[in-house]
């Protein structure tokens, strides 16, 4: 079993004291809308430090209470889509603009070229400029589909949202000269503190070493901090704790450039037991983007998540108050069998990353396939079908009439030729639509066999399952 846990939720625990003093004060401070927006944060787990340290305490309170901010967070686009370890950032983005402030978000379409060494062993593969642009298109809608997602589903309050802006950063790279960049931008930043940095130094220490390229990387993550301070006031960067080390080349060159106090949150690295980024364990991650992970998928990931974290994702991944996550555990305590713990944060974060709809195929492939509903079979598209059963062969067949149940296994080659296929489904290894059919010369009936959506679920066995489609002249 995977038992899961937030990795710095340690940390935070060993400076608890210094911390939550910190993010308390902000409570002292002021009782407006925007008060408590850290320690609220902090409760929940969704961060877990700032840079510099000390200035959670007042200042970047302060500056909270003073009016809306800009905050933002970066992603690199070296796939097509984001993975669950990266909905905790966007969570974050989300926490503070429901709070009022204004929030962007950078796809790094020039930094995913350079490639980050932060948390990483070796050495990442060159992605094209070709496959990071069209990644960055994927992953601009999916960040806006969840912002909106979150607008209509999980913004309750009178309180008005702050903006919400995606920037790609090769806008201000793209025509940038090399020679004037580095003569202006590489002058803020000092070698001793660049190779000071963990994921330098970790990586200098390997055996695959680190090339200049990546040794860069922070340079452009600084720069765009201060690109962004200048040209949209933004004075606060949300970032993993793997980022702490850009956050501060960030702080440092702007401090160095106008001497304005920026400041880093870091939002904790969700990690299973054995050390795997969230919803990457085994190599298979858990995709943002439907046509990675389908909405049925996401929705199972959560579900099947164990007792010991449950409470925790409440908190990290659902935007439920508190007290409704205290109640839920509550109830699960009271019945751990009903888990409706579970299903609450699949639910929440089902309707987060897909939207209604997608919540809604979820629960209907959950009940097609847990709990052998034809009537929620018979609503499913061919395409929630397909992400179903993603390893079914899907067969479009021409319906004749008089094809028999025989026929139609023989024409998806589902059982072996002859005298044997037969004896197969005359021994009962044949469901079609969840009823054991014995009979190999029955005819296929409308209804029955073949759902009003024009589908077959055919399965041989306990799990080699085949969807037929069938047209009709
Ligand atoms: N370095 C960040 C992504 C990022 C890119 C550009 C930025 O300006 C900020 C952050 C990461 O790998 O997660």
């Amino acid at each position: 079993m995977v038992a899961s846990m937030v990795r710095c939720g340690r940390r935070v625990l060993l400076r608890g004291t210094a911390v939550s003093l910190l993010w308390r004060s902000e409570l002292h401070s002021s009782a407006s809308a925007r008060s408590g927006l850290l320690l609220g944060l902090h409760t929940r787990g969704v961060l877990s430090g700032s840079f510099p340290e000390d200035a959670a305490q007042d200042r970047l309170p302060s500056l909270l209470l003073s009016g809306a901010q800009t905050v933002y967070c970066g992603f690199d686009p070296t796939a097509d889509s984001l993975h669950v370890g990266n909905l905790l950032a966007l969570i974050g983005l989300l926490h503070f603009r429901s709070a009022g402030h204004h929030v962007i978000a950078v796809l790094g379409g020039a930094t995913a070229q350079i490639g980050d060494p932060s948390g990483r062993t070796g050495e990442r593969e060159r992605v094209s400029a070709d496959t990071v642009e069209k990644n960055t298109v994927s992953i601009r809608d999916s960040i806006h589909r969840i912002f909106t997602n979150h607008e209509m589903h999980f913004h309750h309050s009178s309180r008005s949202l702050g903006t919400m802006t995606v920037l790609n950063n090769l806008s201000w790279y793209r025509n940038r000269d090399v020679v004037g960049f580095l003569s202006e931008a590489g002058r803020h930043l000092r070698m001793g503190t660049m190779l000071s940095r963990h994921s330098v130094q970790s990586r200098l220490k390997s055996a695959e070493g680190l090339s200049l390229t990546e040794f860069t990387y922070q340079l452009f993550q600084a720069y765009d901090f201060h690109h962004l301070n200048q040209v949209y006031g933004c004075r606060i960067q949300l970032g993993g704790t793997d980022q702490l080390g850009n956050l501060m080349s960030g702080h440092d060159f702007i401090h160095k450039v106008s001497g304005e106090e920026v400041y880093g949150l870091t939002i904790p690295l969700v990690t299973s037991s054995v050390g795997d980024k969230l919803g990457k364990t085994a190599g298979n991650a858990v995709w943002l983007n439907r046509d990675r992970t389908s909405p049925f998928e996401l929705y199972q990931f959560f579900l099947r998540q164990p007792d010991s974290v449950v409470e925790l994702y409440l908190k990290l991944f659902t935007f439920l108050p508190l007290a409704e996550v205290e109640r839920l555990m509550e109830q699960q305590r009271e019945d751990p069998s009903k888990r409706v713990a579970h299903k609450r944060l699949a639910a929440e974060a089902t309707k987060l990353v897909h939207g209604k709809e997608g919540l809604a195929s979820a629960k209907r492939c959950t009940n097609a396939l847990f709990h052998s509903s034809v009537q929620a079979l018979e609503e499913m598209s061919d395409e929630e079908l397909q992400e179903l059963f993603i390893e079914a062969p899907f067969h479009e067949l021409l319906l004749e009439p008089g094809t028999t149940v025989i026929d139609a296994c023989r024409m998806v080659n589902a059982i072996p030729e002859g005298r044997r296929g037969y004896q197969m489904v005359s021994d009962g290894a044949v469901w079609i639509n969840h009823k054991q059919e014995e009979n190999p010369e029955q005819v296929m009936i409308p209804k029955l066999h073949i759902l009003s959506n024009g589908l077959s679920l055919l399965r041989v066995g306990k799990k080699n399952f085949y969807i037929i489609k069938w047209l009709s002249l």
